[in-house]
């Protein structure tokens, strides 16, 4: 790593070995708490569905009221930009960072209207980057090579990537966050985000490769071919450490880290859009146990996204047409999280309100 840090102890043997399945007794102890408030059963759908889940996820009923959240939005360029599968110039990953520690981008706005906190992780932004509050650097490489043309990265750098995501889940639940969601900024990574996607759920890539920021008919061709050329590298049964070095990005590999450190810890995670879901795939492969402490905060536009989340199994508690990333989806869908939660603790039973049931 090129920012001094020095690694010690590899944090990803801990945390997969941490990693444990949702607390059964604490989700039948929500599920019959549910039954038992003033209200038709199952009535409040999959707001009843969320709460189970947080309540497995911290195995309590009701599970702690989440009253913050952060954004942890991991900004990293892609190599595959010089294959033009984008229209949008490599520096603007950059800028946006600038933007983030500014808070002029969407995700800024919206986290803000949820009450979140943003933090971006630069993990392999180009261009230099200063640190400050809002922006930690943890450089793991200048951006990715270019996919098209072999591995993106090697495995050692998709390694320290996942240390980092580790490493910036345990910062931000030590300092207090009841809910970490994702967020993203690359240029190019909805082309990395497609290859993971094609290759984890056996899809043709004409089925999971979008336009993303939005690219012309002959574009979406190139970027489809491309990522069919990359993904006919993989072995079917690779180890997903090195598809993730083979054919993602250094974000991809951030978030992967950060939904495992979050589930090590019984830490909820909102998963963002497609190059979350990307991310999570990985994460399933890895540990699938680490899925179920996840939500879908929306799905995107992006085909890759809805394939993604049925092999997940994760429904998306949001569906507003995003094509953005950031992280904008799963603030969005934060507060119905929390509102799971809050329904919980707060509505009173047909027994407190004298109802007969
Ligand atoms: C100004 C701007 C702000 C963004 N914020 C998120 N993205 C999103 O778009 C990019 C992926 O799309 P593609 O693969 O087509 O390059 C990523 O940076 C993603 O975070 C943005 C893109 C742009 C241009
Ligand atoms: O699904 C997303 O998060 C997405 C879609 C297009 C571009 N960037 C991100």
């Amino acid at each position: 790593m090129d920012n001094g840090a020095v690694t010690t102890e590899p944090l990803l043997p801990a945390a997969l070995a941490a990693i444990r399945p949702l607390d059964a007794p604490a989700m039948e102890a929500a599920r019959r708490r549910q039954a038992e408030l003033t209200k038709p059963a199952g009535s409040l759908g999959v707001l009843e569905d969320a709460s189970v889940r947080l309540a497995g996820i911290h195995g309590t009923c009701p599970p702690p009221y989440p009253d913050e959240f952060v954004v942890a939005v991991f900004a990293a360029d892609h190599g595959v930009v010089a294959s033009g599968v984008t229209p949008w110039p490599q520096e603007v990953t950059g800028a946006m960072v600038e933007n983030f520690r500014r808070g002029g981008a969407a995700v800024n706005v919206l986290a803000a209207e949820a009450g979140g906190t943003v933090v971006v992780v630069d993990i392999g932004v180009v261009g230099d980057v200063d640190e400050d509050a809002v922006v930690w650097s943890r450089k793991v490489r200048r951006g990715t090579a270019d996919l098209a043309h072999g591995p993106a990265m090697s495995r050692t750098e998709a390694e320290q990537a996942i240390e980092v995501g580790i490493g910036v889940a345990a910062e931000l639940v030590d300092a207090g966050y009841g809910v970490i969601a994702t967020g993203d900024m690359g240029i190019g990574n909805t082309t990395a985000s497609a290859c993971l996607v094609a290759h984890f759920t056996g899809l043709p890539a004409e089925e999971v490769t979008g336009p993303g920021t939005g690219v012309d008919d002959a574009t979406l061709k190139h970027k489809t071919d491309l990522v069919a050329g990359a993904v006919g590298r993989l072995a079917e049964d690779a180890d997903p450490i090195d598809v993730l070095a083979e054919v993602g990005g250094l974000e991809h590999a951030g978030l992967v880290g950060l939904v495992l450190g979050a589930a090590s810890r019984r830490v909820p995670v909102v998963l963002d859009g497609v190059i979350a879901g990307a991310a999570a795939l990985v994460v399933r492969a890895l540990a699938p146990d680490a899925v179920d402490h996840c939500f879908a905060g929306h799905r995107s536009t992006e085909p890759g996204h809805h394939a993604a989340l049925a092999l997940l199994g994760l429904r998306p508690l949001v569906e507003l047409d995003l094509r953005l990333g950031e992280g904008t989806g799963a603030a969005l869908a934060f507060p119905l999280v929390r509102a799971s939660a809050a329904v919980l603790r707060d509505m009173a039973t047909f027994d407190d309100a004298g109802i007969g049931s």
